[in-house]
Protein backbone atom coordinates (compact mmCIF):
# COMPACT_ATOMS: atom_id res chain seq x y z
CA UNK A 1 0.00 0.00 0.00
CA UNK A 2 1.39 3.74 -1.10
CA UNK A 3 1.14 6.08 1.67
CA UNK A 4 -0.47 9.20 0.50
CA UNK A 5 1.87 11.71 0.12
CA UNK A 6 2.35 13.81 3.11
CA UNK A 7 1.66 18.40 2.38
CA UNK A 8 4.16 20.76 2.13
CA UNK A 9 2.99 22.65 5.25
CA UNK A 10 3.45 19.10 6.90
CA UNK A 11 7.13 18.62 5.31
CA UNK A 12 7.85 22.17 6.07
CA UNK A 13 6.97 21.83 10.11
CA UNK A 14 8.23 18.36 10.12
CA UNK A 15 11.60 19.66 8.66
CA UNK A 16 11.81 22.91 10.94
CA UNK A 17 10.78 20.33 14.32
CA UNK A 18 13.41 18.17 13.61
CA UNK A 19 16.22 20.73 13.36
CA UNK A 20 14.96 22.36 15.99
CA UNK A 21 15.50 18.98 18.23
CA UNK A 22 18.78 18.27 16.42
CA UNK A 23 20.49 21.32 18.04
CA UNK A 24 18.47 21.21 21.47
CA UNK A 25 20.30 17.46 21.83
CA UNK A 26 23.59 18.45 20.32
CA UNK A 27 24.05 22.13 20.01
CA UNK A 28 26.14 22.69 16.97
CA UNK A 29 26.30 25.82 14.86
CA UNK A 30 25.91 24.16 12.32
CA UNK A 31 22.54 22.59 13.31
CA UNK A 32 21.69 26.13 14.29
CA UNK A 33 22.20 27.48 11.39
CA UNK A 34 20.15 24.43 9.37
CA UNK A 35 17.31 25.35 11.70
CA UNK A 36 17.58 29.25 11.69
CA UNK A 37 16.94 28.11 7.28
CA UNK A 38 14.14 25.87 7.50
CA UNK A 39 12.26 28.87 9.68
CA UNK A 40 13.37 31.34 7.07
CA UNK A 41 12.06 28.74 4.14
CA UNK A 42 8.61 28.03 6.08
CA UNK A 43 8.29 32.09 6.26
CA UNK A 44 8.32 32.53 2.71
CA UNK A 45 6.30 29.33 2.33
CA UNK A 46 3.35 31.27 3.90
CA UNK A 47 4.55 34.38 2.60
CA UNK A 48 3.55 32.30 -0.95
CA UNK A 49 0.37 31.11 0.58
CA UNK A 50 -0.41 35.03 1.69
CA UNK A 51 -0.91 33.72 5.24
CA UNK A 52 0.03 37.02 6.92
CA UNK A 53 -0.30 36.25 10.94
CA UNK A 54 2.09 32.87 9.79
CA UNK A 55 4.39 35.12 8.21
CA UNK A 56 4.64 37.50 10.59
CA UNK A 57 5.12 34.97 13.40
CA UNK A 58 7.56 32.88 11.53
CA UNK A 59 9.36 36.55 11.00
CA UNK A 60 9.72 36.81 14.65
CA UNK A 61 10.89 33.10 14.85
CA UNK A 62 13.24 33.85 12.60
CA UNK A 63 14.75 37.45 14.05
CA UNK A 64 14.80 35.94 17.17
CA UNK A 65 17.30 32.97 15.92
CA UNK A 66 19.23 35.23 14.07
CA UNK A 67 19.90 37.67 17.56
CA UNK A 68 21.46 34.27 18.72
CA UNK A 69 23.27 33.17 15.50
CA UNK A 70 26.52 34.25 16.97
CA UNK A 71 29.55 31.97 15.73
CA UNK A 72 30.74 28.53 16.66
CA UNK A 73 31.77 29.39 19.64
CA UNK A 74 28.70 30.85 21.15
CA UNK A 75 26.82 27.22 20.77
CA UNK A 76 25.17 25.81 22.36
CA UNK A 77 23.04 28.90 23.65
CA UNK A 78 22.26 29.30 27.26
CA UNK A 79 19.24 27.04 28.43
CA UNK A 80 16.88 30.43 29.00
CA UNK A 81 17.59 31.02 25.35
CA UNK A 82 16.05 27.75 24.23
CA UNK A 83 13.33 28.00 26.47
CA UNK A 84 12.63 31.37 24.80
CA UNK A 85 12.70 30.22 21.15
CA UNK A 86 10.89 27.02 22.11
CA UNK A 87 8.14 29.17 23.06
CA UNK A 88 8.11 30.76 20.23
CA UNK A 89 8.34 27.79 18.23
CA UNK A 90 5.12 26.36 20.07
CA UNK A 91 3.09 29.86 19.26
CA UNK A 92 3.99 29.15 15.64
CA UNK A 93 2.94 25.66 15.19
CA UNK A 94 -0.48 26.36 17.85
CA UNK A 95 -1.40 28.67 15.50
CA UNK A 96 -0.52 26.71 11.95
CA UNK A 97 -2.51 24.41 13.63
CA UNK A 98 -5.51 26.38 14.03
CA UNK A 99 -5.44 28.16 10.91
CA UNK A 100 -6.19 24.45 9.29
CA UNK A 101 -9.79 23.90 7.54
CA UNK A 102 -11.62 22.21 10.34
CA UNK A 103 -12.89 18.95 9.91
CA UNK A 104 -15.53 17.66 12.43
CA UNK A 105 -14.85 13.91 12.58
CA UNK A 106 -11.74 12.47 14.37
CA UNK A 107 -11.03 10.54 11.50
CA UNK A 108 -11.57 12.90 8.77
CA UNK A 109 -8.90 15.39 11.04
CA UNK A 110 -6.59 12.30 10.47
CA UNK A 111 -7.04 11.85 6.86
CA UNK A 112 -6.86 15.32 6.36
CA UNK A 113 -3.93 15.35 8.17
CA UNK A 114 -2.57 13.15 6.05
CA UNK A 115 -3.63 13.90 2.55
CA UNK A 116 -4.10 17.83 3.22
CA UNK A 117 -2.75 19.88 -0.07
CA UNK A 118 -2.27 23.51 0.11
CA UNK A 119 -5.64 23.95 -0.71
CA UNK A 120 -6.81 23.64 2.61
CA UNK A 121 -5.74 27.30 3.42
CA UNK A 122 -7.38 29.34 0.61
CA UNK A 123 -10.72 27.27 0.94
CA UNK A 124 -13.29 28.21 1.55
CA UNK A 125 -12.95 31.41 0.20
CA UNK A 126 -14.68 33.14 2.69
CA UNK A 127 -15.10 37.08 3.89
CA UNK A 128 -16.10 38.18 7.32
CA UNK A 129 -17.24 41.86 6.49
CA UNK A 130 -17.45 43.63 10.08
CA UNK A 131 -18.75 47.27 9.49
CA UNK A 132 -20.42 49.79 11.19
CA UNK A 133 -24.59 50.46 11.11
CA UNK A 134 -23.67 53.90 9.16
CA UNK A 135 -21.49 52.06 6.29
CA UNK A 136 -23.96 48.91 5.99
CA UNK A 137 -24.71 50.41 2.45
CA UNK A 138 -21.23 50.22 1.40
CA UNK A 139 -20.94 46.79 3.06
CA UNK A 140 -23.83 45.28 0.61
CA UNK A 141 -22.16 46.92 -2.62
CA UNK A 142 -18.67 45.34 -1.64
CA UNK A 143 -20.68 42.11 -0.36
CA UNK A 144 -22.47 41.65 -3.93
CA UNK A 145 -19.52 42.23 -5.77
CA UNK A 146 -17.31 39.82 -3.83
CA UNK A 147 -20.24 37.33 -3.99
CA UNK A 148 -20.09 37.69 -7.75
CA UNK A 149 -16.71 36.97 -7.81
CA UNK A 150 -17.00 33.31 -5.99
CA UNK A 151 -16.68 34.56 -2.30
CA UNK A 152 -18.72 33.80 0.85
CA UNK A 153 -19.28 37.00 2.28
CA UNK A 154 -20.35 36.62 6.57
CA UNK A 155 -21.72 40.20 7.53
CA UNK A 156 -20.58 40.48 11.35
CA UNK A 157 -21.55 43.49 13.52
CA UNK A 158 -19.09 45.62 14.52
CA UNK A 159 -17.12 44.88 18.11
CA UNK A 160 -18.43 41.50 17.73
CA UNK A 161 -17.40 38.41 16.14
CA UNK A 162 -19.82 35.42 16.25
CA UNK A 163 -18.08 31.68 16.64
CA UNK A 164 -17.40 30.37 13.39
CA UNK A 165 -15.30 27.27 13.00
CA UNK A 166 -14.52 28.65 9.43
CA UNK A 167 -11.54 30.83 8.94
CA UNK A 168 -12.13 33.29 6.87
CA UNK A 169 -9.06 34.06 3.82
CA UNK A 170 -9.93 37.95 5.17
CA UNK A 171 -11.51 39.75 7.66
CA UNK A 172 -12.73 43.92 6.11
CA UNK A 173 -13.12 46.27 8.88
CA UNK A 174 -15.47 49.48 8.25
CA UNK A 175 -15.53 51.75 10.67
CA UNK A 176 -17.81 54.05 11.12
CA UNK A 177 -15.18 56.84 11.04
CA UNK A 178 -12.01 57.53 9.55
CA UNK A 179 -9.86 57.66 13.36
CA UNK A 180 -9.79 53.96 14.98
CA UNK A 181 -10.69 54.49 18.86
CA UNK A 182 -8.17 53.33 21.32
CA UNK A 183 -10.77 50.38 22.33
CA UNK A 184 -11.07 49.32 18.58
CA UNK A 185 -7.69 48.10 18.61
CA UNK A 186 -8.26 45.64 21.29
CA UNK A 187 -11.05 44.39 19.22
CA UNK A 188 -9.06 43.96 16.36
CA UNK A 189 -6.44 42.41 18.71
CA UNK A 190 -8.74 39.59 19.29
CA UNK A 191 -9.64 38.83 16.14
CA UNK A 192 -5.63 38.60 15.12
CA UNK A 193 -5.66 36.07 17.25
CA UNK A 194 -8.39 34.01 16.46
CA UNK A 195 -7.55 34.67 13.08
CA UNK A 196 -3.58 33.71 12.16
CA UNK A 197 -3.32 33.13 9.18
CA UNK A 198 -6.13 35.48 7.73
CA UNK A 199 -5.35 38.67 5.79
CA UNK A 200 -7.04 41.64 7.80
CA UNK A 201 -7.95 45.02 6.17
CA UNK A 202 -9.09 48.01 7.30
CA UNK A 203 -10.82 50.41 5.30
CA UNK A 204 -10.74 54.36 6.15
CA UNK A 205 -7.18 55.50 7.53
CA UNK A 206 -5.87 58.99 7.29
CA UNK A 207 -3.31 59.03 5.59
CA UNK A 208 -0.92 59.64 8.40
CA UNK A 209 1.83 57.61 9.65
CA UNK A 210 1.33 56.86 13.29
CA UNK A 211 -2.86 55.79 12.96
CA UNK A 212 -1.33 53.11 9.93
CA UNK A 213 1.42 52.02 12.46
CA UNK A 214 -0.92 51.69 15.40
CA UNK A 215 -3.65 49.23 13.41
CA UNK A 216 -0.42 47.53 12.23
CA UNK A 217 0.44 46.97 15.76
CA UNK A 218 -2.80 45.44 16.80
CA UNK A 219 -2.84 43.09 13.64
CA UNK A 220 -3.75 44.63 10.63
CA UNK A 221 -2.12 43.73 7.32
CA UNK A 222 -3.50 46.36 5.11
CA UNK A 223 -4.82 49.68 5.60
CA UNK A 224 -6.81 51.30 2.62
CA UNK A 225 -7.51 55.36 2.48
CA UNK A 226 -11.04 56.45 2.66
CA UNK A 227 -11.79 57.61 -0.89
CA UNK A 228 -10.44 54.74 -3.03
CA UNK A 229 -11.94 51.90 -0.72
CA UNK A 230 -14.40 50.02 -3.27
CA UNK A 231 -11.73 49.26 -5.74
CA UNK A 232 -8.44 48.91 -3.60
CA UNK A 233 -10.43 45.97 -1.29
CA UNK A 234 -11.72 44.15 -4.35
CA UNK A 235 -8.30 44.32 -5.47
CA UNK A 236 -6.85 42.90 -2.15
CA UNK A 237 -8.97 39.88 -1.95
CA UNK A 238 -8.68 38.87 -5.29
CA UNK A 239 -5.09 39.21 -5.31
CA UNK A 240 -5.09 36.73 -2.21
CA UNK A 241 -6.83 33.71 -4.02
CA UNK A 242 -4.84 34.64 -7.21
CA UNK A 243 -2.14 31.77 -7.70
CA UNK A 244 0.99 33.22 -7.58
CA UNK A 245 2.77 30.87 -10.00
CA UNK A 246 6.82 31.50 -8.93
CA UNK A 247 8.78 29.46 -11.38
CA UNK A 248 11.86 28.20 -8.93
CA UNK A 249 14.89 30.89 -8.86
CA UNK A 250 18.24 30.18 -11.23
CA UNK A 251 21.69 31.10 -10.07
CA UNK A 252 24.61 30.79 -12.14
CA UNK A 253 27.95 29.99 -10.30
CA UNK A 254 30.82 30.80 -11.72
CA UNK A 255 33.59 29.71 -9.61
CA UNK A 256 36.73 27.15 -10.21
CA UNK A 257 36.47 25.93 -7.03
CA UNK A 258 34.86 22.91 -6.55
CA UNK A 259 34.86 23.11 -2.86
CA UNK A 260 33.48 26.44 -3.06
CA UNK A 261 30.51 25.36 -5.87
CA UNK A 262 29.58 22.33 -3.46
CA UNK A 263 29.16 24.60 -0.55
CA UNK A 264 27.25 27.12 -2.58
CA UNK A 265 24.78 24.61 -4.29
CA UNK A 266 24.02 22.61 -1.03
CA UNK A 267 23.48 26.17 0.88
CA UNK A 268 21.18 27.06 -2.61
CA UNK A 269 19.45 23.90 -2.52
CA UNK A 270 17.71 24.31 0.88
CA UNK A 271 16.49 27.02 -0.15
CA UNK A 272 14.44 25.70 -2.97
CA UNK A 273 17.09 27.44 -5.50
CA UNK A 274 18.51 25.61 -8.60
CA UNK A 275 22.07 26.15 -9.79
CA UNK A 276 24.03 25.77 -12.32
CA UNK A 277 27.90 25.54 -11.91
CA UNK A 278 30.85 26.78 -14.72
CA UNK A 279 34.58 26.82 -14.00
CA UNK A 280 35.43 28.71 -16.84
CA UNK A 281 34.24 32.62 -17.60
CA UNK A 282 34.85 32.17 -21.24
CA UNK A 283 31.65 29.81 -21.43
CA UNK A 284 29.64 32.36 -19.86
CA UNK A 285 27.50 33.50 -22.46
CA UNK A 286 26.37 30.23 -23.90
CA UNK A 287 25.36 29.56 -20.85
CA UNK A 288 23.56 32.53 -20.22
CA UNK A 289 21.71 32.10 -23.13
CA UNK A 290 20.82 28.78 -22.55
CA UNK A 291 20.11 28.80 -18.73
CA UNK A 292 18.61 32.08 -17.92
CA UNK A 293 19.61 32.93 -14.86
CA UNK A 294 18.18 36.00 -12.23
CA UNK A 295 21.56 36.00 -10.48
CA UNK A 296 25.24 35.57 -11.32
CA UNK A 297 27.46 34.35 -8.64
CA UNK A 298 30.79 35.41 -9.84
CA UNK A 299 34.58 34.74 -8.16
CA UNK A 300 36.63 37.48 -8.60
CA UNK A 301 39.67 35.60 -9.58
CA UNK A 302 39.73 32.69 -12.07
CA UNK A 303 42.06 31.63 -14.74
CA UNK A 304 42.47 33.53 -18.21
CA UNK A 305 40.48 36.26 -17.13
CA UNK A 306 38.88 37.39 -13.75
CA UNK A 307 35.33 37.92 -12.59
CA UNK A 308 35.70 41.76 -12.65
CA UNK A 309 36.60 41.69 -16.33
CA UNK A 310 33.72 39.16 -17.18
CA UNK A 311 31.19 41.59 -15.57
CA UNK A 312 32.18 44.27 -17.42
CA UNK A 313 31.84 42.24 -20.92
CA UNK A 314 28.19 41.43 -19.84
CA UNK A 315 27.34 45.27 -18.69
CA UNK A 316 27.64 46.28 -22.27
CA UNK A 317 25.50 43.77 -23.20
CA UNK A 318 21.50 45.13 -23.25
CA UNK A 319 20.54 41.76 -22.35
CA UNK A 320 22.79 41.47 -19.18
CA UNK A 321 22.86 44.93 -18.41
CA UNK A 322 20.56 44.80 -15.23
CA UNK A 323 21.07 40.83 -14.40
CA UNK A 324 22.07 40.82 -10.68
CA UNK A 325 25.80 39.96 -10.19
CA UNK A 326 27.50 38.80 -6.61
CA UNK A 327 30.89 38.72 -6.40
CA UNK A 328 32.34 36.02 -4.47
CA UNK A 329 35.94 36.49 -2.84
CA UNK A 330 38.62 36.47 -0.22
CA UNK A 331 39.50 39.66 -1.24
CA UNK A 332 39.93 42.04 1.85
CA UNK A 333 41.25 44.98 0.43
CA UNK A 334 37.97 47.35 0.17
CA UNK A 335 39.55 49.40 -2.42
CA UNK A 336 39.40 46.68 -4.51
CA UNK A 337 36.28 45.85 -3.88
CA UNK A 338 34.62 49.10 -4.20
CA UNK A 339 36.24 48.95 -7.67
CA UNK A 340 34.91 46.17 -8.62
CA UNK A 341 31.37 47.01 -7.70
CA UNK A 342 32.43 50.59 -9.41
CA UNK A 343 33.07 48.60 -12.84
CA UNK A 344 29.71 46.63 -12.85
CA UNK A 345 29.19 44.24 -9.83
CA UNK A 346 26.02 45.06 -7.42
CA UNK A 347 27.20 43.32 -3.99
CA UNK A 348 30.29 41.55 -3.01
CA UNK A 349 30.48 38.58 -0.30
CA UNK A 350 33.15 37.50 1.62
CA UNK A 351 34.61 33.87 1.14
CA UNK A 352 34.27 31.75 3.32
CA UNK A 353 30.74 33.05 3.55
CA UNK A 354 28.28 32.91 6.14
CA UNK A 355 25.73 30.57 4.73
CA UNK A 356 22.61 32.41 6.34
CA UNK A 357 23.52 36.07 4.42
CA UNK A 358 24.74 34.55 1.24
CA UNK A 359 20.98 32.98 0.76
CA UNK A 360 19.00 36.13 2.24
CA UNK A 361 21.39 38.12 -0.40
CA UNK A 362 20.54 36.14 -2.80
CA UNK A 363 17.18 35.89 -2.59
CA UNK A 364 16.28 39.58 -2.23
CA UNK A 365 18.93 40.66 -4.98
CA UNK A 366 16.59 38.09 -7.25
CA UNK A 367 12.84 39.09 -5.57
CA UNK A 368 13.81 42.71 -6.64
CA UNK A 369 15.19 41.72 -10.24
CA UNK A 370 12.33 39.45 -11.21
CA UNK A 371 10.03 42.69 -9.66
CA UNK A 372 11.73 45.38 -11.85
CA UNK A 373 11.25 42.80 -14.92
CA UNK A 374 7.69 42.41 -14.31
CA UNK A 375 6.89 45.83 -14.07
CA UNK A 376 8.20 46.19 -17.85
CA UNK A 377 5.67 43.59 -19.00
CA UNK A 378 2.88 44.07 -16.90
CA UNK A 379 0.18 47.08 -16.53
CA UNK A 380 -0.03 48.37 -13.42
CA UNK A 381 -3.93 48.50 -12.65
CA UNK A 382 -4.51 45.26 -13.89
CA UNK A 383 -1.56 43.00 -13.70
CA UNK A 384 -2.15 41.86 -17.26
CA UNK A 385 0.04 42.28 -20.18
CA UNK A 386 0.64 46.10 -21.04
CA UNK A 387 0.01 47.21 -24.84
CA UNK A 388 3.55 46.00 -26.10
CA UNK A 389 3.71 43.16 -24.19
CA UNK A 390 0.50 41.50 -25.28
CA UNK A 391 1.30 42.83 -29.39
CA UNK A 392 5.13 40.83 -28.85
CA UNK A 393 2.88 37.63 -27.42
CA UNK A 394 0.36 37.55 -30.07
CA UNK A 395 3.23 37.36 -32.36
CA UNK A 396 4.84 34.42 -31.08
CA UNK A 397 0.66 32.50 -30.61
CA UNK A 398 0.58 33.31 -34.23
CA UNK A 399 3.69 31.55 -35.18
CA UNK A 400 3.40 28.95 -32.94
CA UNK A 401 -0.56 28.43 -33.65
CA UNK A 402 -1.43 25.18 -35.16
CA UNK A 403 -4.26 25.95 -37.32
CA UNK A 404 -6.69 27.52 -34.78
CA UNK A 405 -6.36 31.23 -33.21
CA UNK A 406 -9.00 33.67 -32.57
CA UNK A 407 -8.27 37.20 -31.27
CA UNK A 408 -10.95 39.40 -29.93
CA UNK A 409 -10.58 43.22 -29.08
CA UNK A 410 -13.11 44.26 -26.43
CA UNK A 411 -13.92 47.69 -25.24
CA UNK A 412 -15.80 49.58 -22.20
CA UNK A 413 -19.11 50.78 -22.98
CA UNK A 414 -19.60 54.68 -22.41
CA UNK A 415 -16.63 54.61 -20.70
CA UNK A 416 -16.15 57.99 -20.56
CA UNK A 417 -19.57 58.75 -18.86
CA UNK A 418 -18.59 56.45 -15.98
CA UNK A 419 -15.82 58.64 -15.50
CA UNK A 420 -17.61 61.86 -15.55
CA UNK A 421 -20.44 60.38 -13.11
CA UNK A 422 -18.30 58.57 -10.79
CA UNK A 423 -15.28 59.95 -11.03
CA UNK A 424 -12.04 58.19 -12.06
CA UNK A 425 -11.39 55.70 -9.33
CA UNK A 426 -14.42 53.75 -9.75
CA UNK A 427 -13.71 54.26 -13.46
CA UNK A 428 -10.15 52.19 -12.62
CA UNK A 429 -12.28 49.82 -10.52
CA UNK A 430 -14.27 48.97 -13.36
CA UNK A 431 -11.50 48.31 -15.79
CA UNK A 432 -10.34 45.78 -12.52
CA UNK A 433 -13.22 44.12 -12.76
CA UNK A 434 -12.82 43.29 -16.37
CA UNK A 435 -9.51 42.49 -15.71
CA UNK A 436 -10.50 39.73 -12.85
CA UNK A 437 -13.38 38.52 -14.87
CA UNK A 438 -11.52 37.39 -17.87
CA UNK A 439 -8.07 36.35 -15.54
CA UNK A 440 -11.27 33.75 -13.64
CA UNK A 441 -12.88 32.81 -16.89
CA UNK A 442 -9.68 32.53 -19.64
CA UNK A 443 -7.12 29.13 -19.35
CA UNK A 444 -3.64 29.97 -18.76
CA UNK A 445 -2.62 29.58 -22.01
CA UNK A 446 -4.85 32.75 -23.24
CA UNK A 447 -3.26 35.73 -23.92
CA UNK A 448 -5.03 38.70 -22.16
CA UNK A 449 -3.79 42.11 -22.26
CA UNK A 450 -4.82 45.52 -21.32
CA UNK A 451 -4.46 46.95 -24.82
CA UNK A 452 -5.58 50.71 -23.72
CA UNK A 453 -7.05 52.42 -21.36
CA UNK A 454 -10.40 50.75 -21.71
CA UNK A 455 -9.59 48.26 -24.37
CA UNK A 456 -8.50 44.91 -23.73
CA UNK A 457 -7.02 42.41 -26.23
CA UNK A 458 -7.43 38.46 -26.22
CA UNK A 459 -6.27 35.32 -27.97
CA UNK A 460 -7.49 31.95 -27.69
CA UNK A 461 -5.58 29.22 -28.99
CA UNK A 462 -6.59 25.64 -29.90
CA UNK A 463 -10.20 25.91 -30.11
CA UNK A 464 -12.72 26.59 -32.97
CA UNK A 465 -13.79 30.33 -33.98
CA UNK A 466 -17.39 28.89 -32.79
CA UNK A 467 -16.36 27.69 -29.15
CA UNK A 468 -14.20 31.31 -28.87
CA UNK A 469 -17.10 33.32 -29.69
CA UNK A 470 -19.49 31.37 -27.11
CA UNK A 471 -16.39 31.82 -24.35
CA UNK A 472 -16.24 35.98 -25.31
CA UNK A 473 -20.30 36.10 -25.26
CA UNK A 474 -20.29 34.43 -21.70
CA UNK A 475 -17.82 36.92 -20.49
CA UNK A 476 -19.66 39.39 -21.68
CA UNK A 477 -22.98 38.60 -20.29
CA UNK A 478 -21.34 38.41 -17.39
CA UNK A 479 -19.43 41.52 -17.54
CA UNK A 480 -23.08 43.12 -17.67
CA UNK A 481 -24.51 41.36 -14.88
CA UNK A 482 -21.32 42.69 -12.54
CA UNK A 483 -22.44 44.70 -9.57
CA UNK A 484 -19.26 47.28 -9.63
CA UNK A 485 -19.38 48.86 -5.80
CA UNK A 486 -18.82 52.76 -5.19
CA UNK A 487 -19.60 54.42 -1.92
CA UNK A 488 -23.14 55.15 -3.19
CA UNK A 489 -24.43 51.34 -3.79
CA UNK A 490 -23.80 49.74 -7.22
CA UNK A 491 -23.10 50.43 -11.14
CA UNK A 492 -23.25 48.36 -14.08
CA UNK A 493 -21.14 48.27 -17.01
CA UNK A 494 -21.25 46.65 -20.27
CA UNK A 495 -18.46 45.75 -23.32
CA UNK A 496 -18.73 45.61 -27.10
CA UNK A 497 -16.28 42.89 -28.44
CA UNK A 498 -15.16 42.42 -32.08
CA UNK A 499 -13.60 38.68 -33.00
CA UNK A 500 -11.36 37.42 -35.60
CA UNK A 501 -9.69 34.37 -36.53
CA UNK A 502 -7.39 32.31 -38.76
CA UNK A 503 -6.95 31.96 -41.69
CA UNK A 504 -9.61 34.86 -42.01
CA UNK A 505 -6.25 36.54 -41.04
CA UNK A 506 -2.95 34.99 -40.45
CA UNK A 507 -0.56 38.06 -38.72
CA UNK A 508 -0.83 39.37 -35.73
CA UNK A 509 -1.73 42.38 -37.19
CA UNK A 510 -4.26 41.44 -39.58
CA UNK A 511 -5.85 39.42 -36.92
CA UNK A 512 -5.73 42.53 -34.07
CA UNK A 513 -6.76 44.62 -37.67
CA UNK A 514 -10.12 42.36 -38.86
CA UNK A 515 -10.60 42.07 -34.73
CA UNK A 516 -10.57 46.17 -34.27
CA UNK A 517 -12.93 46.51 -37.88
CA UNK A 518 -15.62 43.77 -36.09
CA UNK A 519 -15.36 45.71 -32.21
CA UNK A 520 -16.28 48.80 -34.47
CA UNK A 521 -19.54 47.44 -35.82
CA UNK A 522 -20.36 46.16 -32.92
CA UNK A 523 -20.36 49.64 -31.47
CA UNK A 524 -22.68 51.07 -34.38
CA UNK A 525 -24.75 48.57 -34.07
CA UNK A 526 -25.74 49.68 -30.34
CA UNK A 527 -22.92 48.09 -27.94
CA UNK A 528 -23.06 45.82 -25.15
CA UNK A 529 -22.80 42.55 -27.99
CA UNK A 530 -19.80 40.67 -29.77
CA UNK A 531 -19.59 41.37 -33.51
CA UNK A 532 -17.43 38.25 -35.89
CA UNK A 533 -15.27 39.86 -38.92
CA UNK A 534 -16.35 38.78 -41.76
CA UNK A 535 -14.49 37.86 -44.77
CA UNK A 536 -13.74 41.07 -47.48
CA UNK A 537 -16.23 40.68 -49.96
N1 LIG B 1 -10.75 55.69 -15.08
C1 LIG B 1 -9.97 55.55 -16.15
N2 LIG B 1 -10.34 56.12 -17.33
C2 LIG B 1 -9.56 55.92 -18.40
C3 LIG B 1 -8.37 55.19 -18.34
N3 LIG B 1 -7.81 55.19 -19.56
C4 LIG B 1 -8.63 55.88 -20.37
N4 LIG B 1 -9.70 56.34 -19.69
C5 LIG B 1 -10.83 57.12 -20.17
O1 LIG B 1 -11.66 56.29 -20.96
C6 LIG B 1 -12.51 57.15 -21.75
C7 LIG B 1 -12.76 56.50 -23.09
O2 LIG B 1 -13.77 57.22 -23.69
P1 LIG B 1 -14.16 57.16 -25.22
O3 LIG B 1 -12.98 56.66 -26.02
O4 LIG B 1 -14.75 58.47 -25.60
O5 LIG B 1 -15.21 56.03 -25.34
P2 LIG B 1 -16.46 55.61 -24.47
O6 LIG B 1 -16.98 56.70 -23.61
O7 LIG B 1 -16.06 54.34 -23.78
O8 LIG B 1 -17.54 55.30 -25.54
P3 LIG B 1 -17.67 54.06 -26.51
O9 LIG B 1 -16.34 53.36 -26.57
O10 LIG B 1 -18.03 54.66 -27.83
O11 LIG B 1 -18.73 53.18 -25.96
C8 LIG B 1 -11.78 58.49 -21.83
O12 LIG B 1 -12.56 59.45 -21.15
C9 LIG B 1 -10.46 58.25 -21.10
O13 LIG B 1 -10.06 59.38 -20.34
C10 LIG B 1 -7.99 54.64 -17.06
O14 LIG B 1 -6.96 53.98 -16.91
N5 LIG B 1 -8.83 54.84 -16.03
Amino acid sequence: MTLPSPSATEDRLYVLRTRWQRYVADGQFEQFIEFAVAVNSLAEYFNRLRLPGLVRLCEGLENAALAKLGNQHTHPVPQQDILSLQRQIDTLLGSVASSRAPSTDRRDQEAAASTATDIDWIKPRSVWMIAAPEKREMAEALSSQLQFFGFKVCAMPWGGVQAQEDKPLAVLFIPAQDQARPEEFEYIATVRTGCPASQLVYLGVQSAIEPIVDLMRAGIDVTIPSGDQPAMVLNCVLDLVQTNEQEQYRVLVVEDSRVAVALIQRTLAQHGIDTKAINDPGKLLDVLESYHPDLILMDMYMPRFNGVEATRVLRQMAQYSSLPIVYLSGESDVGMQVEALRLGGDQFLMKPFNPVLLAAVVKTRIERFRESRRSTRLDGLTGLLNHTAAKSRLKDMVEEADGALTVAMIDIDHFKAINDTYGHPVGDQVIRGLAWLLKGRLRSIDLIGRYGGEEFMIALPAISPEQAGSVIERIRHDFAALPHAHPGGALYASFSAGIASYPLADTAAALTEAADGALLQAKRLGRNRVEQACRPQ
